[in-house]
């Protein structure tokens, strides 16, 4: 297998957004979880996206694993790698899209990094290397109260000059106007001037694809989905990749009973729950028992025994600011959010055995506590539920999921999702 373009994501939802967009493209694309055992039998694939939990672990432990991907990648021939972080910069001053981006790049030989999170289709821009999420600047945005990392400041030439040891500099919208080889002049003038790493603007699609021309002239760069497509249509402009059509028969039907399950605590999310209300049975998980040592998720199991076999069940976390905030100051807020993790990965693996086979999941280190703790080794990609969520079909098993990033998906989400898991 020698693939076009190897990606390694720092979160799973985050992974199946991108696996999701360069399918869309026209790349034949796998998710891996983790970076592969050799003996995984994968199909003849463009792309494969590894997907890491890596956003919110010390910066040490996410350059290791995310090195791990990237010789597993290279081993396979990847003629690019991408670096995928989240549209919105999910991130500390302690990192870790800084810190990983300087060491890819240095392993890979590059002078300088292309970083952009813009994904238009999603209303995430970049404009003189500010982030506006839809008509705001993402630190006016709902990121701004973010329960692990609080976007307080929208510059992100700033932002990421705080997490790395490279200088970063600009690559401002009249550049991108021009073009490719106008990009491409202004990295060499950056990398010359002593730059490590350079914002991209980007407001428009049409951009992304100049960004993606651009950075496929150096071996490695960092975005979100939106350079992923960027990046899918330079290599099939470049002839690099014959276009595929998107995968529409993932197999059977598989039926049985259905759950969802969210630990985000996004505006969207919130939203989501409470419109599936109307719908489904909800049960709202209660953070200060749970961190207080009581059997949240074993009652919450026990509940959904009882109603499961009457149609699909909602078990939530999530709450909003306020009480988050309050959760936090009272157990600090890794602890905090690693006690609901461990209970959402255990209500998942209580719900599979009571014979779930259709699982959507709401928030990244949400999914990536529930998707470790099933074991699942890779995904197939399905039709897309809404912009950045697709439905997945595990490779090893008969089992649907939806491992939606918090912020994305309409207001029915969730009825949405089942009603694409035949
Ligand atoms: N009621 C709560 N109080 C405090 N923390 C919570 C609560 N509910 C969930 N959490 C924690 O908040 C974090 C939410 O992160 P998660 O990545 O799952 O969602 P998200 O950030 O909205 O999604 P994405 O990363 O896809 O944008 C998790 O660590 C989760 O355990
Ligand atoms: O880029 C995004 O916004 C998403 O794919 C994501 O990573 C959210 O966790």
């Amino acid at each position: 297998m020698t693939l076009a373009l190897g990606c390694i994501a720092d979160d799973y939802t985050g992974a199946s957004d991108l696996a999701n967009t360069l399918t869309k493209a026209g790349l034949r694309t796998v998710q891996t979880i983790g970076v592969p055992a050799d003996d995984l039998a994968l199909p003849e694939v463009d792309a494969v996206v590894v997907s890491l939990k890596s956003r919110s672990i010390p910066a040490d432990e996410a350059v290791a694993r995310s090195r791990e991907a990237a010789a597993w990648l290279n081993a396979r021939g990847a003629g690019h790698l991408l670096f995928k972080v989240c549209s919105t910069f999910d991130s500390t001053d302690a990192g870790n899209i800084g810190p990983v981006t300087d060491a890819l790049r240095a392993d890979a030989g590059d002078a300088i990094a292309l970083v952009t999170p813009a994904f238009p289709e999603t209303a995430r821009t970049v404009y003189l290397g500010h982030l506006f999420v839809g008509a705001v600047p993402l630190a006016e945005s709902p990121l701004k109260d973010h329960p692990l990392n609080p976007m307080r400041d929208s510059n992100l030439v700033r932002v990421l000059a705080r997490q790395s040891r490279a200088e970063v500099g600009l690559i401002d919208l009249a550049t991108v106007a021009q073009g490719a080889d106008a990009v491409s002049a202004r990295l060499d003038a950056l990398a010359t001037d002593g730059k490590g790493a350079a914002i991209a603007d980007a407001v428009l699609d049409r951009d992304l694809a100049v960004l993606g021309a651009a950075a496929l002239t150096r071996r490695i760069s960092t975005g979100a989905s939106g350079l992923g497509l960027g990046l899918a249509r330079a290599l099939v402009a470049a002839g690099r990749v014959a276009p595929a059509a998107a995968e529409s028969d993932l197999g059977p039907a598989i039926g049985g009973p259905a759950a969802c399950l969210a630990g985000s605590c996004s505006q969207a999310t919130l939203g989501q729950i409470a419109r599936a209300e109307a719908v489904m049975p909800v049960r709202r998980l209660d953070p200060a028992r749970l961190l207080a040592g009581e059997d949240e998720a074993g009652a919450a199991l026990a509940w959904a025994k009882e109603r499961i076999g009457d149609g699909p069940v909602l078990i939530a976390s999530s709450a909003g600011p306020e009480e988050v905030a309050a959760v936090q100051a009272r157990h600090g807020r890794d602890a905090a959010g690693h006690a609901i993790e461990a209970a959402m990965a255990r209500i998942a693996e209580g719900l599979v055995a009571l014979g779930v086979r259709r699982l959507v999941v709401a928030g990244g280190e949400t999914s990536g506590a529930v998707v470790d703790r099933l074991r699942l080794p890779a995904f197939r990609v399905g039709p897309e539920i809404a912009a950045g969520v697709p439905v997945l079909r595990t490779t090893d098993r008969d089992m649907w999921l939806a491992l939606k990033s918090g912020n994305f998906g309409g207001p029915d989400f969730f009825a949405d999702a089942l009603a694409l898991m035949p």
